[in-house]
């Protein structure tokens, strides 16, 4: 595969359609062990990742269908707030689409140096660098969220608690044969993305 960096994300691309392969934990905790040299503030790993495959995945599913209806309710003022099972299985559907699903946590530190959002600047990074360690390693996965990764129900779900909140999902899997090719990009206009003060 790739033998630099730059070549590495060159070719970078997300998979929306993967198999049921996926990769086992151990090769998991191999490209997590890559974070330690993430970019970090103070070094507080302000981040951390749930592992969901089997049936783990129906608890997201159930989640974003109960928070769904929640929405609905607040929005009408009628309903229940509770999901109908028709519902339900269309989300649980959702959150199967790939074999391995990895929630990824903001796990706010105490700290007076580092604020919120470059905390969570870092939560960011290691999503995106593990995509790219997924890509490299052969596997699919793309990035998800949507109005509903913030609420209550989804975080209960993944049994997290406040300060911790989520910035979404890498849908993990095995890359069909027929989309293992290269992405076609618009060429990036530097110029409109770096300039001189
Ligand atoms: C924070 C974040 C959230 C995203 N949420 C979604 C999403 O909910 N649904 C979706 O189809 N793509 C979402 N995307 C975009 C995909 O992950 C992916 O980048 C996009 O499909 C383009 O494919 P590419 O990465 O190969 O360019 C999100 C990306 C980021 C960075």
């Amino acid at each position: 595969m790739s033998s630099t960096a730059f070549d590495a994300l060159r070719a970078r691309r997300s998979h929306s359609k993967v198999t049921e392969d996926a990769p086992d934990h151990k090769e998991l905790e191999r490209l997590l062990s890559a974070m330690s040299s993430i970019a970090d503030h103070s070094g507080l790993r302000p981040w951390r990742i749930i592992e969901l495959r089997g049936d783990a995945r129906r608890r997201l599913g159930e989640g974003l269908a109960h928070a769904a209806a929640q929405a609905a309710r607040k929005e009408s003022g009628s309903g229940t707030g509770l999901a109908d099972p028709k519902d339900i299985e269309k989300y649980v559907s959702k959150a199967t689409r790939a074999p391995l699903v990895l929630a990824i946590i903001v796990s706010p530190k105490p700290s007076h140096k580092v604020p919120l959002w470059e905390q969570e600047a870092v939560a960011s990074g290691v999503a995106h660098a593990l995509g790219l360690l997924l890509h490299e390693a052969g596997w699919g996965s793309i990035w998800r969220t949507g109005p509903l990764t913030r609420t209550k129900a989804v975080r209960k779900a993944h049994g997290i608690k406040k300060p911790e909140y989520l910035l979404g999902w890498l849908y993990v899997g095995g890359i069909p044969d027929r989309d293992k090719v290269s992405k076609p990009r618009k060429p990036l206009d530097v110029s409109h993305h770096l300039s001189s003060l």
